[in-house]
C-alpha cells in the first residue's frame, strides 16, 4: 500500500508538471477508438489478407497486365491471357478488358458461377447501335431467365424438327449454288467463312422469324451487317473506319428488321396457325413477363437483333473451321465419308437422318473445342463472395468484381484434354466423354446463360456439313500457316478458308 500510494504520487506529480497533462481528459476516447475501431479493423484486414495469402498461389494479388503488355503485339485479348497464364497460373488479374477482373481457368469457377453473376454491361456496350441500350445480353440473369423461360420453345426439337425443310433447302441451296460453279470451271474453290456467313444469316433469320423475304438479296445483308459489326468492334479501340459504310450499312440492316416485322404482323393478322410459335410470333403475340404488357415495337427489334447478331458469325465460323480440319485429317475425313453414306444411302440428310451422326457430332465438338468461336465469358459480381478454386484454394471477391473465362485456354489445358493441341474427334465418343471434367468443354458457355442457341447451331452445322462431304471430297486451298485466327466480334479466319472442292463420283 505504501508502495502504491508512493507510485501514484509520483505519478500524478509527474502528470501535473507535464506539457501533456491537457491531454489528459482525452484519454478514455483513445482507449474507446482502439476497442471499437482499430482492433477490428486490425483482424478483419489481418484475416482477408491472410486468406488470400493462404488459399492463392504467392504475390497473386499483385498481378496485373500492365501496360506495356500491349494486346495487338500479343495477337489479341486471348493470346495475352495466354501468355499471362502459363506465367502466372490459374489466376490472372487484370485491368482490362474492364477494372478489376479476374481471368480464371479453372472448372470449380465455372461450377461456382453457373447460377451467379450477371453480365457486364460494360462488355457489350459496343453492340447498342445494333441491339440498343436495354438488350437482352445485359439483362440481368434474373430478368433474362424470365425472357429465355417464355421464348425458349422457339429454339427447341420442335420447331427445329417443323421448319427442317426450310432450313434444309437453304443449305441445298448452298451446294447447289458451288456445285454449278463446275459446269464452268475445272477447279472449284471456295471461301467457305463468307459462304457459311451468308448461310448462317439467312438460316438464323429463317429460324427466328420463318419469314422468308422474297426480294432481299442476303449477299447484300450480309456485307451491310459486317460493316457495322466490324464498325462498332473497331470504335471501341478508338479505330473509326468510314462513317458513310457505317450509315448506309445501319440504315439497311434496320430497314430489314423492319420488314421482317411488318411481314410477320401481317401473316399473324391474317390468321397464322398459333399452334407451333416460333421466336418472332412469341414477341408479337405474347406479353413482356416484366410488365405485363405486349412487348414494345423498339424491344421486339432488340431481341431479334441480340438473336442474329449472336447466331450469325457463330455459327459461320464454326462450320469453316470443321472443314479447315477436315482438311488436314483425311482418315477423319473418310470415317465421316463412311458415316454420312451409311446412314443417308444417297438420300438428302432429314432431322432423324442428324441425330443419328454420332461420328460428326464429335468432330463438330472437336473443332470447336480447337476453334472456339466465342473468345470468353464474363460474369459480374455485385456483392463479396469467395469461391472454391481446385486443391482447396479460395478466391476472394469484392463487389464489382468481373471474371472472366476465356474459353480457349480451358479447351488447351493438357489437365482437362489429353494431348491438348491435337485434333482427335474421339475424345467425344460416349466411352471417353464420360471422361472429360464437367465444364471443362464450354464453346457455348455454361449455366444460366449458356447459349439459347446450341441445338440450332449444332443442326445447322451437322447439316450443312453432311451436305457437303456427301458430295465432296474436301482439300485446303491455300498455306495452312495463312490460316490465322483473329480476335473480332468472333475468333474468324483472317484470310478465310479456302477448301478446294473434289466432287465424289469423279
Ligand atoms: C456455334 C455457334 C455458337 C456459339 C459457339 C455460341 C456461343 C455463345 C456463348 C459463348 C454465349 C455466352 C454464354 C455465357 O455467357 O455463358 C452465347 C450466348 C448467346 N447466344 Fe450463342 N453461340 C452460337 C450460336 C448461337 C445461335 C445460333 C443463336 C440464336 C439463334 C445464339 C444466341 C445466343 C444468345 C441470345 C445468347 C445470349 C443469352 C443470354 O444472354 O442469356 N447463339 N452464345
Amino acid at each position: 500500500m505504501l508502495k502504491m500510494t508512493y507510485f501514484s504520487d509520483i505519478y500524478f506529480d509527474y502528470l501535473s508538471h507535464s506539457p501533456y497533462l491537457s491531454y489528459l481528459p482525452y484519454l478514455p476516447y483513445f482507449f474507446v477508438l482502439i476497442l471499437c475501431i482499430i482492433l477490428p479493423s486490425y483482424f478483419f484486414f489481418y484475416n482477408k489478407f491472410f486468406f488470400a495469402k493462404k488459399n492463392l498461389p504467392p504475390s497473386s494479388l499483385e498481378r496485373e497486365i500492365k501496360e506495356e503488355d500491349d494486346i495487338s503485339s500479343s495477337g489479341g485479348f486471348v493470346a495475352l491471357l495466354r501468355k499471362l497464364h502459363a506465367k502466372q497460373g490459374p489466376v490472372v488479374l487484370s485491368k482490362i478488358p474492364l477494372a478489376n477482373t479476374i481471368s480464371v481457368v479453372d472448372t470449380m469457377i465455372i461450377k461456382e458461377s453457373l447460377h451467379n453473376g450477371d453480365r457486364p454491361k460494360d462488355l457489350f456496350k459496343f453492340l447498342e447501335p445494333i441491339i440498343g441500350e436495354d438488350n437482352l445480353q445485359i439483362f440481368d440473369t434474373e430478368r433474362a431467365q424470365r425472357f429465355r423461360k417464355l421464348t425458349g420453345s422457339a429454339f427447341g426439337n420442335q420447331i427445329l424438327s417443323n421448319k427442317f425443310e426450310g432450313i434444309r433447302n437453304i443449305a441445298i441451296d448452298l451446294v447447289s449454288r458451288w456445285e454449278k460453279i463446275f459446269n464452268t470451271q475445272e477447279n472449284v474453290i471456295i471461301k467457305t467463312q463468307q459462304e457459311c456467313y451468308e448461310f448462317s444469316l439467312r438460316i438464323t433469320a429463317y429460324i427466328i422469324s420463318d419469314v422468308q423475304l422474297q426480294d432481299l438479296d442476303f449477299q447484300e445483308f450480309r456485307r451491310a451487317y459486317d460493316t457495322i459489326l466490324s464498325n462498332v468492334y473497331d470504335r471501341q479501340f478508338g479505330i473509326s473506319s468510314d462513317d458513310k459504310d457505317f450509315q448506309n450499312g445501319f440504315n439497311f440492316y434496320h430497314s430489314i428488321l423492319d420488314k421482317l416485322i411488318d411481314t410477320k404482323n401481317n401473316i399473324i393478322k391474317n390468321g397464322k396457325d398459333q399452334e407451333n410459335k416460333d421466336f418472332l410470333d412469341i414477341l408479337i403475340s405474347e406479353n413482356n413477363p416484366d410488365t405485363g404488357e405486349p412487348f414494345s415495337y423498339e424491344m421486339i427489334k432488340s431481341f431479334i437483333g441480340v438473336y442474329l447478331t449472336a447466331g450469325y458469325h457463330t455459327t459461320g465460323v464454326a462450320i469453316p473451321f470443321t472443314l479447315f480440319s477436315l482438311t488436314q485429317y483425311p482418315d477423319i475425313q473418310k470415317k465421316l465419308h463412311e458415316e454420312i453414306d451409311q446412314i443417308l444411302e444417297g438420300s438428302l440428310p432429314t432431322f432423324e437422318d442428324l441425330s443419328k451422326m454420332h461420328y460428326l457430332t464429335q468432330v463438330i465438338k472437336e473443332s470447336l473445342r480447337l476453334h472456339p468461336p466465342a473468345s470468353f465469358c464474363a460474369r459480374l459480381f455485385k456483392s463479396s463472395n469467395s469461391f472454391k478454386l481446385s486443391l482447396n484454394e479460395e478466391l476472394p471477391i469484392t463487389p464489382g468484381t468481373t471474371i472472366l473465362y476465356p474459353i480457349p485456354l480451358y479447351h488447351e489445358n493438357p489437365e482437362y484434354f489429353d494431348d491438348p493441341l491435337t485434333f482427335n474427334p474421339s475424345r467425344f465418343s460416349p466411352e471417353n466423354n464420360k471422361k472429360i471434367k464437367q465444364n471443362a468443354w464450354c464453346p457455348f458457355g455454361f449455366g444460366a446463360r449458356i447459349c439459347p442457341g446450341e441445338k440450332m447451331a449444332m443442326m445447322d452445322a451437322k447439316l450443312l456439313i453432311s451436305l457437303i462431304l456427301q458430295k465432296f471430297t474436301l482439300e485446303l486451298a491455300m498455306k495452312v500457316e495463312d490460316v490465322i485466327t483473329e480476335e473480332r466480334f468472333t475468333n474468324i479466319s483472317k484470310n478465310d478458308i479456302l477448301v478446294k472442292l473434289i466432287p465424289r463420283n469423279m
